[in-house]
């Protein structure tokens, strides 16, 4: 696990975006899983309008580590979010969207999205593999759609589970544990004061710290990093800015 603090999100957009650069070139497909939320926001829009020019969209493939049981024009919509900040911003083809369609039932779309994977993606160890899986993690502790209440999805033997949000019951489509654990890489976007006490705990692997889905993400490659900006890393022992 490498923990990368920078001052301001802004600036882990930056170098989010290089990495990206630096972890994509040369490949000819290059399958990524987008996080959803707040967070990526910024992110997507830097990497649209500072760092399009360095990538090759026609390598890249998007896909998401969740969605929301939404339309997809809804306003919740992590495809919707991503579309307007970055698909709508660079030259990536549209077949190398590969959404996850909030608007079919979500169990039929869990089984229909974990086949996509098993039909688009290269095989490791007999499972899918992506290249990358970006995460942001709740207040909670949760991440992609594996909320601390249905901390047992993690280990789901499907690729795709339906997960239900803790307070607003809202149904999601999520990864399970078996698809981000065999990425090639996983990156943890996570900003803000509100995540500060989570990401102590779960970066410093405090007493209690595996009740969070966030802590049971460990790639079998070990190609972990977490970009943090100084305000989630506030608490961090082996972070004072
Ligand atoms: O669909 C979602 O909401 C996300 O995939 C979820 O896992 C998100 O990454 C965290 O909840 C952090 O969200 P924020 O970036 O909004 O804090």
């Amino acid at each position: 696990m490498e923990v990368k603090v920078f001052q301001t999100k802004v600036k882990v957009a930056e170098e989010f975006s290089k990495f990206l650069i630096e972890k994509s070139a040369n490949k000819k497909t290059y399958h990524i899983a987008l996080s959803g939320g707040s967070t990526p926001k910024i992110v997507f829009d830097v990497l649209a309008e500072e760092f399009a020019d360095a990538i090759d969209w026609n390598a890249i493939h998007l896909y998401w580590g969740d969605e929301r049981c939404v339309d997809p024009e809804d306003e919740q919509s992590n495809y919707r979010m991503t579309k307007e900040h970055l698909i709508s911003k660079v030259a990536i083809p549209k077949e190398n969207i590969h959404r996850i369609k909030g608007e079919n039932d979500p169990k039929s779309e869990a089984e229909r999205y974990s086949e996509v994977l098993e039909t688009e993606l290269p095989k490791e160890l007999g499972l899918p593999q992506f290249d990358m899986v970006i995460l942001g993690m709740g207040d909670d502790g949760h991440t992609a759609s594996i909320f601390p209440h249905e901390i047992n999805l993690w280990v789901s033997p499907d690729n795709c589970e339906v997960a239900i949000h803790p307070e607003s019951g809202q149904k999601r489509v999520s990864l399970t544990g078996r698809m981000i654990n065999n990425a090639k890489t996983v990156v943890f976007l996570v900003t803000g004061e509100s995540k500060a006490e989570k990401v102590k705990i779960i970066v410093d692997r405090e007493e209690g710290y595996l009740e969070f889905p966030a802590s049971h993400v460990a790639p079998k490659t070990k190609d972990l990093v977490w970009f943090l900006d100084a305000a989630a890393a506030k608490l961090l022992t082996s972070f004072q800015s």
